[in-house]
């Protein structure tokens, strides 16, 4: 479903990526791994529009979606949990996951459906109860492990196809961590395709189908 040859990119005069290969069938779980600064969020910022590609090319469900504005980027099925979460303020929970809410793939369409059952409010709080009970706290009123359970809500009210998470369970309490990796190993149970940034190999290496390493800005 997500195909990315050999893609080229950069800041300004600096190169960071120097030719990332990188394929995800439907249903997988890819992990893209490496060391601090190998360009792993460079490579995620290039597959959703928000950074040039100067050289190479990616393809979503065979066609190619280099370079096209991020919301276009979205709206054909990429959704993103970035690091740092990015919660609105000033947002309830229940507005963030309402907000940006899309309905699913028809399959009568052509459309390759994401999952069995579309994502609705229900079966986002049905994830993560956690998110009911604080429906309708403000973004700034939520621990760092709602956030990042709120950032992943936001991102599956969107009923991604392909769903990119970067570095989802940094900097939380080991109970929190837990929580979103036993959110992942549900996702994809439900033939969620997923890319997942992640510095815990083993968890990582028992969940993925694949694991691709980047070393200074290659992927083969
Ligand atoms: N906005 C930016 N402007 C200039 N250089 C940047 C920018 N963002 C990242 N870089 C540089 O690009 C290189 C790759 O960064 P990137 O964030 O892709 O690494 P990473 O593999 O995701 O590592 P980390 O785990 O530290 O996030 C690093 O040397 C970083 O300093």
């Amino acid at each position: 479903m997500l195909e990315v040859r050999n893609i080229e990119a950069g800041y300004g005069a600096s190169q960071v990526l120097f030719g990332v290969s990188l394929s995800i069938a439907p249903h997988q779980v890819v992990s893209l791994m490496g060391r601090n600064g190998m360009g792993k969020s460079t490579t995620i910022k290039c597959i959703t529009g928000a950074l040039p590609v100067r050289k190479g090319q990616i393809f979503f469900e065979g066609k190619e979606i280099t370079n096209l504005p991020a919301d276009e980027i979205a709206r054909r099925g990429i959704a993103l949990v970035p690091e740092g979460r990015m919660c609105f303020p000033n947002l309830t929970v229940r507005e963030h996951l309402v907000a940006f809410a899309r309905p699913p793939a028809n399959p009568q369409k052509g459309e390759l459906a994401a999952q069995a059952a579309p994502w609705d409010l229900a079966k986002i709080y049905e994830l993560f109860p956690r998110l009911k009970e604080r429906e309708h706290h403000m973004g700034n009123q939520l621990s760092g492990g709602e956030q990042q359970m709120l950032a992943i809500g936001r991102a599956l009210s969107t009923n991604p196809k392909l769903l990119i998470l970067d570095e989802a369970t940094e900097g939380l309490a080991p109970v929190v961590r837990e929580e979103i990796w036993q959110c992942l190993w549900q996702l994809k149970k439900e033939g969620q395709s997923i890319l997942l940034i992640d510095k815990y190999a083993e968890l990582v290496n028992n969940l993925c189908n694949k694991v691709k390493n980047i070393e200074k800005g290659i992927v083969q």
